[in-house]
């Protein structure tokens, strides 16, 4: 109020009347920041907050020309001894009454000295809040850029997560074409044969009917037979033909985690790991085959595809033995679940065992992926319960945070490995990686 009033007045009276006329506005008020700092910044905090001015400091005007004062120069905010703030550039300019200056806002004298209007004190509260506000407008800016380049970063990444999903998507279907093309080069090299079986056929039937009556009626049976193979042929043929016409379009369908499936089976694609001994390989055989086959330490790795109610599990069973462990992270990418595989007879090895489920557990590939513990071979006397393996390794503060299940199992008889594929399979419907996006 204070200063409406006074703004008033000097729009009349004043000699250096303002430019435009004079409203009580936020802006006005804070150039008297000399006159009561405290009221001033309140009043001041709305502007900065509507962002009246490109920046937070543009707001504090010299309110006779309008301009946004400085740090220095000719819109530096000085005082006068009424109290209000005018910028130099508007001092210079205002009319000497013998070496004093009236205020343009209440017509109050103040003296100058020697050194005229540079004598005049700086507003040092408004240049101080000037700084403030230039600084504050800064760290703004500088707080955006790094928000920005976070989104940017956000989205690039998943530009590229994308990039590569679509390839491996483009890469099923390829694979997928390439497989139909073979069987159709196949079909067609069955149908040829077929047609030249056919028109031998023929060519005997024409061959023995233009021969006398006689040899006609004593060939009935080999016509019959010749008839009875066109017949066949001709049934062939259909099922040939009906098979093509059905699987014309190729059955795309698309998962949540924007993998392609074609066909109704769920492909899923999962890596079993484990130290050496463990029976990652009886498992997998066991799986594959329903029967106990005695393997060979793997050197390398072996793949199977398994196929289990709706789902077509890809298993990669990689080696374990020490030195063949720093490559299991090429198995990593792409990888829906972990099955890791634990020799329940051997007690000395649990530790072993536990620090390389740890270093899985950190890979950036496998954060998302599924972890199934099978406690193997529980069928030896004495072993390690799956109880006792849980809180041996402390599987609860281990596995904290992701999907994790133990189950206890014996490759030799198939004992407990349905239970874990059913397990998997659950948790991959309620992760909604088996919605049809
Ligand atoms: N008693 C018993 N023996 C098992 C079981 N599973 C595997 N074995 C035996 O354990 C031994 C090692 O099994 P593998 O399947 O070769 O083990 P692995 O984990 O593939 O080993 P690497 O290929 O060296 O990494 C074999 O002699 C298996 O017959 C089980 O459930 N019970
Ligand atoms: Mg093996």
């Amino acid at each position: 109020m204070w200063l409406t009033e006074r703004n008033r007045k000097c729009s009349r009276d004043s000699p250096l009347a303002p430019r435009r006329s004079l409203r009580c506005r936020p802006r006005m008020a804070a150039a008297a920041a000399g006159v009561n700092k405290q009221g001033a910044v309140a009043t001041m905090e709305p502007c900065i907050r509507h962002g009246r001015g490109p920046h937070g400091s543009t707001v504090l005007e010299c309110g006779v020309c309008e301009d946004v004062f400085s740090l220095q120069g000719d819109k530096v905010p000085r005082l006068l001894l009424c109290g209000h703030t005018v910028c130099h550039d508007c001092l210079t300019r205002l009319p000497l009454h013998g070496r004093a200056v009236r205020c343009p806002f209440d017509r109050q004298v103040t003296e100058l000295g020697d050194s005229g209007v540079w004598g005049l004190k700086k507003n040092f509260a408004l240049l101080e809040l000037l700084e403030r506000l230039q600084n504050g407008a800064t760290n703004q800016s500088g707080m955006a850029e790094s928000a920005r380049s976070c989104v940017r970063a956000y989205f690039a990444d998943l530009h590229e997560t994308l990039c590569r999903q679509e390839e491996m998507a483009l890469s099923v279907v390829d694979a997928h074409v390439r497989e139909r093309l073979i069987w159709l080069r196949q079909q067609q090299e069955d149908m040829t044969i077929l047609l030249s079986q056919v028109s031998t056929a023929c060519m005997h039937c024409e061959k023995t009917l233009q021969q006398d009556d006689c040899r006609v009626v004593l060939a009935k049976q080999e016509i019959n037979c010749l008839l009875e193979t066109l017949q066949k042929q001709q049934h062939q043929f259909t099922e040939l033909a009906d098979h093509i016409q059905l699987d014309a379009g190729i059955p795309v369908t698309f998962t949540k985690d924007n993998r392609v499936h074609i066909g109704p089976k769920m492909e899923i694609r999962v890596v079993t790991l484990g130290l050496d001994g463990a029976g990652k390989t009886t498992i997998l055989f066991k799986l594959k085959q329903d029967e106990f086959m005695q393997p060979i330490p793997t050197i390398g790795f072996n793949v199977e595809t398994v196929e289990y109610k709706n789902l077509k599990f890809t298993i990669w069973d990689v080696g374990g033995k020490h030195k063949l462990r720093p490559l299991w992270k090429h198995y990593y990418l792409n990888t829906q679940a972990v099955v890791f595989v634990i020799d329940s007879c051997h007690r000395d090895r649990l530790m072993e065992a536990h620090s390389e489920l740890a270093k899985l557990l950190t890979e950036k590939e496998l954060r998302d992926a599924l972890l199934l513990i099978f406690a193997n071979k529980q069928d030896v006397p004495g072993v390690v319960s799956v109880e006792e393996m849980t809180e041996l390794l402390s599987l609860h503060k281990l596995c904290c945070g992701r999907s994790w299940h133990i189950q206890g199992c014996d490759a030799r008889s198939g004992v407990g490995l349905h239970e874990g594929l059913d397990w998997l399979s659950r948790q991959l419907v309620a992760a909604g990686v088996l919605d049809v996006a």
